[in-house]
């Protein structure tokens, strides 16, 4: 019986502008995305049975059809009128309602290797229109690299990397609910809305001092306003060093970009001081 495994990485959103609220509840947004080197992996093994079975070393995420991953396996056969079962197993890295798209890129990556493990033969564009039925995050997991996210996430065009660099991601230990921060988000409170242009012209340049210049992030206001312990974290990355500092997605996680790895442990050291999770990643590239 075959096995199929996939990694899961998780994405920083190095600008993200909201425009506007839709008709539809969602947000019309612009981001650029890119992935890093922090990673969950999934193994997906064929079952003898017809049924989905979802297992995990994590204890705090679900395994039922509340699972993304799950989700995405449920989506397939049903779509694809697929009867054969499968197994799957989550190995879990990436923290939890971060603002780090891991259930996101676990349905991405479950999409992806049961194209595979099934023989479904469906191209990318397919797999990510479905992705767009489980979350607008989705489609950029499965395209990966870097890319330029318009609509409610869903319309991408891919975008030239970041040069490489360090990046130092800490989480505080709160949960943040996107839903909750996109309903209280204003257009109207937006003092200044981060350019979109200049971080695409930074990235073709593959100028890291502008790049990290170029960061903005709409939704901050809404976090760190709610939860100061995130503003703590940004102004400690700040302090110790990091180039460039921005909140990822709706949050809380905050991520520090650093060119020198020389400075890697400074910065690390200074987070640990008050906050437990802080991972050391690479640009995915
Ligand atoms: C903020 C971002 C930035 O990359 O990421 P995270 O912080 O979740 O990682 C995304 O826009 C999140 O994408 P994702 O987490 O896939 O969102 P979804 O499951 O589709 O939607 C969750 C909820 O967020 C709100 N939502 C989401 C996307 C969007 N463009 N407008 C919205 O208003 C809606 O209330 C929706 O019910
Ligand atoms: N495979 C999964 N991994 C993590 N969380 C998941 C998964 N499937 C469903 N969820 C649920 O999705 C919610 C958001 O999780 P996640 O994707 O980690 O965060 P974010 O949207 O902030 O990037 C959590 O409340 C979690 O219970």
């Amino acid at each position: 019986m075959s096995k199929i495994y996939e990694k899961a990485p998780a994405k920083i959103n190095l600008v993200l502008d909201v425009l506007r609220k839709r008709e539809d509840g969602f947000h019309e947004v612009e981001m650029i995305m890119t992935m890093v080197d922090l990673a969950d992996r999934l193994e997906m093994e064929e079952l003898p049975r017809d049924q989905i079975l979802l297992s995990s070393q994590a204890g705090f995420i679900p395994l039922d059809e509340k699972n993304l991953a799950f989700q995405a396996a449920r989506l397939l056969k049903e779509r694809y009128g697929v009867r054969r079962g499968v197994y799957i197993h989550l190995d879990k890295q990436i923290p939890v309602a971060a603002g780090l798209a891991g259930g996101s890129s676990d349905a991405a990556a479950a999409l992806k290797g049961l194209n595979r493990l099934w023989n479904l033969g469906l191209p990318t564009e397919e797999l990510e229109a479905l992705g767009a039925e489980l979350g607008s995050d989705v489609p950029f997991c499965i395209r990966g690299g870097t890319a330029l996210a318009r609509g409610r996430g869903e319309k991408l065009e891919t975008v030239p990397r970041p040069p490489q660099c360090w990046v130092i991601l800490a989480k505080p230990p709160i949960n943040v609910s996107t839903a909750d921060v996109y309903g209280k988000f204003r257009v109207g409170d937006v003092k200044e809305h981060p350019s979109i242009p200049q971080m695409l012209d930074a990235l073709s340049r593959q100028s890291f001092q502008d790049v990290c210049a170029s960061l903005g992030n709409v939704l901050e206001n809404v976090t760190l306003h709610r939860y100061p312990e995130v503003r703590q974290i940004k102004d400690c990355m700040i302090k110790s060093g990091a180039d460039g500092v921005l909140m990822s997605g709706s949050g809380p996680t905050v991520f520090g970009l650093v060119a020198k790895e020389a400075k890697v442990s400074r910065v690390y050291n200074a987070l640990r001081g008050f906050c437990k999770e802080v991972y050391v990643a690479r640009m995915l590239t």
